[in-house]
């Protein structure tokens, strides 16, 4: 499964309803951006959605959800762990297997960190914790991309880059964005949530930056 059609989705928090109810359908090949100003709701409605389609997405949360204390290559693997047996996640942790850190370091280095493979994660930037979270979504090769912010600690040339690279490697996406230019660049549709509910839904080739400006 890489589209999804979800009917009824809806979170309130502390009995305030904060998103929906809305429905969402999104067809395979489609790259959604979520956009919307601070507040809207948008990392609420991606967690709803992960929530439904769990295994089949590859996940970016804002809070990146890395374990410090690890060295890069294990919080890349662990977007694989429910492949694997228990045997060969005890076995990586010791001593990872050759293809796995051949996958791995590959990775990294189509995001512009190869020589960060060992590096403990606590010692990382911001802008490079990010892309480590990235690449654990990109080893997991889910279907569906579900990113929360993915390119926000990251200068103008590396956030293209990561941007590029996450729109080959996954067809369908649903990516919370503020960069709206980005937005319009790097995806195919754009949906705008406001107050919780789908303000705007359309096809990036038919709007413009002001369309979008609109919803703030
Ligand atoms: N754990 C929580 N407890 C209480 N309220 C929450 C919680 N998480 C989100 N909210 C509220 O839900 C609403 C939507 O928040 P959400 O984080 O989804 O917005 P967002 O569009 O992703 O914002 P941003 O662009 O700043 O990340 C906000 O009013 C927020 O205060």
């Amino acid at each position: 499964m890489s589209g999804f059609d979800l009917p009824s989705l809806t979170a309130s928090f502390s009995g305030e309803r904060v998103v929906g109810p809305l429905s969402l359908t999104v067809k395979q090949g489609e790259q959604v951006a979520l956009v919307g100003k601070s507040g809207a709701g948008k990392s609420t409605l991606i967690r709803l959605i992960h929530e439904q389609v769990n295994r089949n997405s590859s996940l970016v949360p804002q809070e990146l959800g890395l374990v410090n204390a690890l060295p890069v290559f294990h919080n890349v693997f662990m977007g694989q762990l429910d492949r694997h047996s228990v045997w060969y996640n005890t076995m990586s942790l010791i001593r990872p297997f050759t293809a796995d850190k051949t996958a791995v370091r590959e990775l990294l280095a189509d995001l512009g960190m190869p020589e960060k493979l060992w590096i403990p994660t606590a010692s990382l930037s911001g802008g490079q914790r990010q892309r480590v979270a990235v690449a654990r979504a990109m080893y997991r090769n889910a279907g569906l991309l579900l990113a929360d912010e993915p390119v926000s600690a990251l200068d103008g040339p590396m956030a293209h880059l990561v941007m590029k690279r996450l729109k080959e490697y996954f067809t369908t996406s649903v990516i919370a964005l503020h960069d709206v230019e980005m937005a319009l660049t790097y995806c195919n549709r754009i949906v705008g949530i406001q107050d919780g509910q789908v303000a705007l839904d359309d096809t990036s080739d038919r709007l413009t930056a002001a369309d979008i400006m609109s919803l703030y």
